[in-house]
């Protein structure tokens, strides 16, 4: 698993701080990461210690200040702006706590959607929206109105959108953090059924342990690394060393 030469995903030595006021909030510093082809990761830690930061950065929404963030090896700090935006577009899925599906397109035409601007001929992009969105179980909803959908058919058609365009990477935050237990644990299973059997790497922020060891490798932010889950205070610095 320490090969990183094909991984969809690396970070390496990045760190990220923000100016609060007077002080510096250093969220990252020098943290590498590494995410393998097809393996679902979560990300638990602490409200405030920069998971949604990590997630931005690993999405190229945000340049660290330091460091290097490879999407399929390519060095994203490279690239400029229109490359970034081409690599967003057609490597990386996210999926939001809130689904931020566009309100007058119909599920299926959300789905359809980014993979038009991908370069989709628009049949190609129905069917693959049909079946991802008959992955998740709508089959009956294709027609329908984000406004007639319930709120875990809305999330559902938010991931089916995310992975419409076969990502290398998902990103996602929270994904069914505004929804109820039961169905936040159901939307779940589904994503991790429907992530697994396209063969997309993802790395999921969540608050939720039990969804969480559902995972693969559970990782969280200590001392501006990014460490597994678990591991001994220092250890992560010993590795380092
Ligand atoms: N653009 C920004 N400018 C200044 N400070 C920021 C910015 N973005 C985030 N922060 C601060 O950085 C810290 C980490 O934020 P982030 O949203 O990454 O945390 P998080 O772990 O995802 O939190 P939560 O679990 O509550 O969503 C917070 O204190 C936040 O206020």
């Amino acid at each position: 698993m320490s090969d990183p030469a094909n991984a969809p995903l690396e970070l390496r030595g990045v760190s990220h701080s923000y100016r609060s006021g007077d002080e510096t909030l250093q969220l990252l510093n020098q943290a590498d990461l590494v995410l393998h082809p097809g393996e679902i990761v979560a990300l638990v830690a602490p409200s405030g210690t920069g998971k949604s930061t990590l997630l931005h950065l690993a999405g190229l929404l945000e340049r660290p200040r330091e460091g290097q963030v490879l999407l399929d090896g390519r060095d994203a700090g490279r690239l400029n702006d229109g490359e970034r935006t081409a690599i967003r577009r057609d490597r990386i899925g996210f999926v939001y706590q809130f689904h931020h599906l566009l309100a007058e397109f119909t599920a299926r035409e959300n789905v359809v959607l980014p993979q038009i601007l991908a370069g989709s001929t628009r049949p190609a992009a129905r069917a693959r929206a049909e079946e991802l969105l008959a992955a998740f179980g709508l089959s009956h909803r294709l027609d329908h109105l984000p406004g007639k959908l319930s709120g875990g058919e809305k999330q559902r058609v938010a991931i089916a959108r995310a992975l419409a365009n076969r990502p290398a990477v998902l990103l996602a935050d929270e994904p069914t953090g505004n929804l109820d237990l039961g169905t936040s644990d159901r939307v779940f299973a589904e994503l991790l059924r429907v992530v697994r059997q396209q063969g997309v790497a993802a790395m999921i922020a969540t608050h939720n342990v039990e969804l969480a060891a559902r995972m693969d490798r559970i990782l969280t932010l200590r001392n501006g690394l990014v460490v597994p889950h678990g591991e001994p205070e220092g250890v992560s610095a010993v590795l380092r060393s």
